[in-house]
């Protein structure tokens, strides 16, 4: 694959970094200021699933291609007789494409899916039939059109199928192929590069002491979910020049770095000492927990997540905000995050004038269990919840019963 040209960037605006921001505030300056990458590559469908369109699509053919049968039963010729036909002999599978017609007051055996001769009225099933030697009765008479499927009545030739923008899922791809795009190359934005580094000494100490890196596998996968193709920094050093080396030859493979860990004001925490002073910041402090140190920045043109270190704030904030900007990047929409109004099964309260997202798990009778205790270190609580609890800023109290905005994660994490 030749080089591609690369990639447009995107400006973050400063912004006093020591303020804290609501996250419906850092959500729309994320959404205005992530810029999408250039460049248009061609993929044949085989190898478009979860790539994003960069170009609008239109239907190359109609679906259905002919007009045809709905069901297995026989082909009236029109118009309407009574409810007695007499049966020709033959019958048209699926894969026929008869041109002469049935004949008035006539009835032809057909297959689902196969072409309707021209002067087809209806299509009656079986089981509405009866035969008697060639004749054919009909319990009621059938209405006109009745089990055809019409030419192009799903989708027309030349109609908009697919909008630019669109991250191809299965179905889209079934819908391509029966719009005649089967084997032809669509227009794809290239593949979104994103680089992933952990940082933190506690990472590089003795085997017998270190904090095992758990956020670089988390935030692999859920990059790798969405399709992109990670490049894996490793753990970034702690010592200026190193950093700004590493950060440069992030710059040059890369569309966006996300980081996890040393996004607040500890004494080693570097990396944020680093972006924060050479840097435009988007955004450091959000009214949010978990995920308070949030530092979006720049590098050399390239958006930077500073996700926090604590691993659920470092989830957390990739699915509320780095995935959803992440997408836009890489030529989509900036989705948000889709909630659902369910029943809380628990009780909680929180402080006012900061959002919360709980761990949570949606029972099966429709209600919500949240994972206790709420402290942003418990990985378990991760691979507990099949869902956030989004609960806003002026909300202190949760009973029982209350209803709550539940967040699936499948989406971004399956
Ligand atoms: N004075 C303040 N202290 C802290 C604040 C604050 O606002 N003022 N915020 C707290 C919050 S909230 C969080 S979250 C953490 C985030 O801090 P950092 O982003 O600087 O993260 P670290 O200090 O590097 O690490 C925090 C915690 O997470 C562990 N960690 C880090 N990276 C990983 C990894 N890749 N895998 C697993 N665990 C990791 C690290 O060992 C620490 O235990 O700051 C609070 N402090
Ligand atoms: O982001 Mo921190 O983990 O809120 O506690």
């Amino acid at each position: 694959m030749s080089p591609l040209p690369r990639p447009s960037v995107s400006r973050f605006a400063d912004c006093d970094s020591d303020q804290v921001r609501r996250v419906d505030w850092v959500l729309d300056a994320l959404d205005a200021q992530i810029a999408p990458i250039d460049g248009v590559e061609f993929r044949a469908p085989d190898h478009a699933r979860g790539r994003v369109l960069a170009r609008a699509i239109a239907a190359l053919r109609h679906h259905p291609i002919a007009d045809n049968a709905a069901v297995d039963g026989y082909a009236l010729g029109g118009p309407p007789t009574e409810s007695s036909y007499t049966i020709r002999p033959g019958s048209i599978a699926a894969g026929d494409h008869p041109t002469h017609p049935v004949g008035a007051g006539l009835a032809l055996r057909i297959m689902t899916g196969a072409t309707l001769p021209p002067d087809t009225y209806a299509v009656v099933p079986d089981e509405v039939c009866s035969r008697a030697g060639p004749a054919l009765h009909i319990a009621r008479p059938p209405r006109a059109g009745e089990n055809m499927r019409l030419q192009g009545e799903d989708i027309r030739q030349g109609a908009p199928l697919l909008p630019a923008g669109r991250r191809l899922r299965a179905t889209d791809l079934a819908l391509l192929a029966a719009a005649g795009w089967g084997h032809a190359p669509l227009p794809l934005r290239p593949k979104l590069r994103v680089a992933l580094a952990s940082t933190g000494r506690e990472l590089a100490a003795t085997a017998d002491r270190r904090v095992i890196d758990s956020n670089r596998p988390m935030l692999r996968a859920l990059l790798e979910q969405q399709g992109y193709d990670v490049v894996d920094l490793g753990l970034l050093p702690d010592d200026e020049g190193s950093l700004r080396a590493a950060l440069d030859a992030a710059a040059s493979q890369a569309d966006a770095i996300v980081t996890s860990g040393g996004a607040s004001r500890g004494d080693h925490d570097v990396v944020a000492r680093l972006l924060l002073r050479d840097s435009p910041v988007l955004n450091w402090r959000v009214a949010m927990k978990p995920g308070r140190p949030l530092m979006l920045t720049h590098w050399k043109g390239l958006p930077v997540f500073g996700l926090p270190g604590n691993p659920v704030a470092a989830y957390t904030c990739a699915i509320i905000f780095a995935l959803p900007a992440l997408a836009k990047r890489a030529g989509g929409a900036f989705t948000r995050p889709t909630a659902y109004t369910l029943p809380a099964a628990f009780s909680h309260s929180k402080p006012a004038g900061r959002r919360e997202y709980l761990r949570a798990r949606l029972r099966p009778d429709g209600a919500l269990d949240v994972f206790k205790p709420h402290g942003s270190n418990r990985i378990s609580g991760l691979a507990y919840a099949d869902g956030l609890i989004d609960l806003p800023e002026d909300v202190t109290t949760v009973a029982p019963g209350d209803s709550l905005r539940y967040i699936p994660l499948a989406p971004w994490d399956y």
